[in-house]
């Protein structure tokens, strides 16, 4: 279904970021790619739907087959036809304004029959559990309500070739475990897929093969079997993540300060939208200096609104936000608490990396010493002249949480910090985390991913149906409901 032979590519005025890459997926195979951020994942799945060269400009040598025809031959609407893909990021991928539009869209332009369209639509929607969201505008959705729309809408079109880009990045284990279903349905079919990811241990059981990049290179390539077999220092070696779903107790950390909380949230009620009911409705929590706060609860349950409350983005219809006992009121919520949101795009301003560290300060040589040393620890120094928009997902959002770190506000937000990280970099966040909370500051953590919960957090606030439903401090023996909360099922 796809050859690749001695293939290398560099987008314009970059270093080569595939080299000398061969891969042969045959039909009906499940190969998942994973290795490092930047490493090319994501470059390498664009030349199997064709963005490169059709979209994504540079210098492209080798050979690409894709569905047997020699991809220089074909064009974008050839690719679309063959190939349906998901992307990093969802939102880039949306061509119509409500979910149910945008899941007939690909089949549309495939030019099935409204009957069968319907029917498909359906299907699709059930698998993913999104029925409700049919009517609802892509623009209100949740982040993971997203993601299951772009995985429903490739599935709804049938294509011979699915790529998907980090499709669990969003997604809370029960969705992931929807996911599973949808690929484990289109495994059996016969389909080819193809997935980059990060997060291996929900494609354990149904990879044929797992390749493993490097600086732009195939290193190896692994059975499943072979794959589950590895040591976990093995895997951290490598810069990878987990392959099981697993907690070690004795690694949960502990460990609170006894002062007064610089945030306090009480009975707070917020609407989703202006002509919608609820979504909160009747919040309280606090958190202290010092505290790693896991706010965790099923997607779509309200977790980025309340954080967008704390930080005075969205007003609440009741109750109060006190920042060191003192109410404050939306406007100028944002000198309190900083927040790094999950779209990377729409935060980030500047032309180069460098410039979006100094955005709106005085350049000092402590400002920028400060910078150097932030970006160095988050492994992003060597793009400080790049432009923001051209680094790759994972190092995108390192450069968020580089610039929340530049900031002096006593709370840090946190919203799905590590949601496209590989393990070594989930590492360098865990470091950075545990740094400012030494340093007195209280970080909320908005987060699916049970890696960084047990790495780094202290307390856990868990979000269910508009209420909080648990909050509670991590130790050995909150550890059942801990692992019961990150998996869904309190
Ligand atoms: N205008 C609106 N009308 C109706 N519902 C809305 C509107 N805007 C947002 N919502 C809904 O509010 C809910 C809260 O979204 P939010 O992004 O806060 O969830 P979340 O818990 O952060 O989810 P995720 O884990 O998927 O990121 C979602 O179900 C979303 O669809
Ligand atoms: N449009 C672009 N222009 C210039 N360089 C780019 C562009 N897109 C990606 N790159 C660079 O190519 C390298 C590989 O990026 P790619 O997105 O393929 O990595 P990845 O393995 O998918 O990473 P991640 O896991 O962080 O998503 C990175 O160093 C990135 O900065």
């Amino acid at each position: 279904m796809i050859e690749i032979k001695n293939v290398s590519f560099r987008y314009n005025y970059e270093r080569e970021q595939l080299s000398g890459i061969s891969l042969t997926v045959r039909q009906g195979e499940f190969v998942v790619l994973t290795g490092p951020s930047g490493c090319g994942k994501t470059t390498l799945t664009r030349l199997f739907n064709g963005l490169i060269p059709h979209f994504y400009e540079g210098t492209l040598s080798g050979e690409v087959y894709v569905g047997g025809k020699n991809a220089a031959d074909l064009q974008p609407w050839e690719f679309g036809k063959l190939v349906g893909s998901v992307f990093q990021d969802p939102r880039s991928q949306f061509f119509a304004a409500v979910v149910k539009d945008e899941i007939a869209f690909g089949c549309e332009n495939y030019g099935i029959l409204s009957n069968e369209i319907q029917i498909r639509m359906k299907e699709a929607a059930r698998a993913l559990q999104i029925e409700p969201l049919l009517a609802r505008h892509l623009l209100t959705l949740s982040s993971g309500e997203k993601q299951k729309v772009a995985v429903a809408s490739v599935q709804a079109a049938k294509p011979t070739i699915y790529v998907m880009d980090e499709p669990s990045a969003n997604l809370d284990m029960a969705a992931t475990k929807e996911l599973m279903e949808v690929l484990k349905k289109l495994k059996a079919a016969g389909s080819t897929v193809i997935i980059a990811e990060h997060r291996l241990y929900y494609l354990m059981e149904l990879a044929d093969r797992v390749v493993y990049m490097k600086n732009g290179k195939i290193e190896c390539s692994y059975t499943s079997r072979q794959m589950k077999s590895l040591s976990k220092d093995r895997l951290s070696e490598m810069g990878l993540r987990t392959t099981t779903l697993s907690w070690d107790v004795n690694k949960i950390i502990t460990g609170l300060t006894g002062e007064e909380p610089v945030l306090r949230v009480q009975n707070l009620a917020v609407k989703a939208g202006k002509s919608s009911g609820l979504l909160l409705l009747d919040v309280s929590f606090c958190i202290k200096p010092g505290e790693i706060l896991a706010l965790t609860g099923p997607n779509g349950v309200g977790k980025t609104t309340l954080a967008r409350v704390l930080c005075g983005l969205v007003k609440e219809k009741s109750g109060k936000i006190l920042y060191n006992g003192t109410g404050v009121k939306a406007s100028r919520r944002c000198r309190h608490a900083w927040f790094v949101m999950q779209d990377t795009d729409s935060q980030l301003f500047s032309e180069s990396v460098l410039g979006e560290m100094t955005l709106g300060k005085k350049l000092e040589s402590t400002l920028l010493e400060k910078a150097e040393e932030i970006l160095n620890e988050l492994d992003l120094w060597e793009y400080r002249e790049r432009h923001p928009a051209s680094l790759s997902g994972g190092q995108k959002q390192r450069l968020t949480l580089a610039v929340a770190l530049m900031q002096q506000t006593p709370v840090l937000i946190l919203d799905e910090p590590t949601s496209g990280l590989d393990g070594r970099n989930l590492e360098r966040v865990v470091q950075c985390v545990k740094a400012q909370a030494a340093s007195g500051k209280a970080v909320l953590i908005i987060t699916h991913d049970h890696e960084l919960v047990q790495k780094v957090c202290t307390r856990i606030v868990y979000l269910q149906k508009g209420m909080l439903f648990k909050d509670f401090c991590l130790h050995a023996d909150s550890y059942p409901l801990a692992v019961d909360c990150m998996l869904g099922i309190v």
